[in-house]
C-alpha cells in the first residue's frame, strides 16, 4: 500500500504507529511502572496484600519502590490543611510512626513507609486508614475542589 492513499476527494496519510509489529519490552516497561508492594520482614503478606488493595481503592498509591503508600488530601482552606497535618502529627507521636508530609495552600501529601524493618508494614496501613478517617472529619474535598494558589498542579 502506498501513501498518501487516494480515496476520491480524500487522501489518507501513512499511520504513525505500525500496529502489526509488537513493541519490544512493552510488557516489561508496563510492569516497571506499576510497582509490586514490598512488605517488611515479619509481616503477613496475605493480610497486607489485601489491605494494600483496599487502600488503593481509597486513592492511595504505592510509591516508586513499592515500600510505601502515598496520597494527596485536598481542602478548601489552608487552616483545614494545617489542622489535618497536626491531627496526623499527633497520632504519629502516639504510635511512634512518622510520615513524610508536604503541606501546600490547599492540600497535604502524605507518604507512609517503615524504615526499620524496611518496607510496607501494618503500621503504615493503620496510619493510612487514620488519615482517611481524619480527612473525612476535617472535610477533605475531591481533587480539583481544593484551594489553589499559583500554577501548581497538585
Ligand atoms: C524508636 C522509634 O520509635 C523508631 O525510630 C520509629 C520512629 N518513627 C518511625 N517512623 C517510620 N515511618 N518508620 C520507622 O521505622 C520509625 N521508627
Amino acid at each position: 500500500m502506498s501513501f498518501p492513499l487516494r480515496l476520491g476527494r480524500f487522501s489518507l496519510c501513512r499511520p504513525i504507529v505500525n500496529c502489526t509489529r509488537p513493541i519490544p519490552n512493552l510488557s516489561l516497561r508496563m510492569a516497571s511502572s506499576t510497582p509490586a508492594p514490598r512488605f517488611a520482614e515479619g509481616e503477613d503478606p496475605h493480610q497486607l496484600s489485601s489491605d494494600t488493595t483496599t487502600l488503593q481503592q481509597q486513592g492511595w498509591a504505592l510509591d516508586a519502590e513499592g515500600m510505601g503508600v502515598t496520597k494527596t488530601f485536598h481542602f478548601k482552606s489552608y487552616f483545614k490543611a494545617v489542622s489535618f497535618l497536626n491531627m496526623i502529627a499527633a497520632e504519629s507521636s502516639v504510635k511512634k510512626h512518622h510520615p513524610t508530609m508536604t503541606i501546600r495552600f490547599g492540600s497535604v501529601d502524605v507518604h507512609w513507609t517503615t524504615h526499620h524493618p524496611r518496607g510496607l508494614t501494618h503500621k503504615d496501613i493503620a496510619l493510612a486508614r487514620h488519615c482517611d478517617a481524619g480527612a473525612g472529619l476535617i472535610g477533605a474535598v475531591e481533587p480539583g475542589q481544593g484551594l489553589k494558589c499559583g500554577p501548581e498542579t497538585k
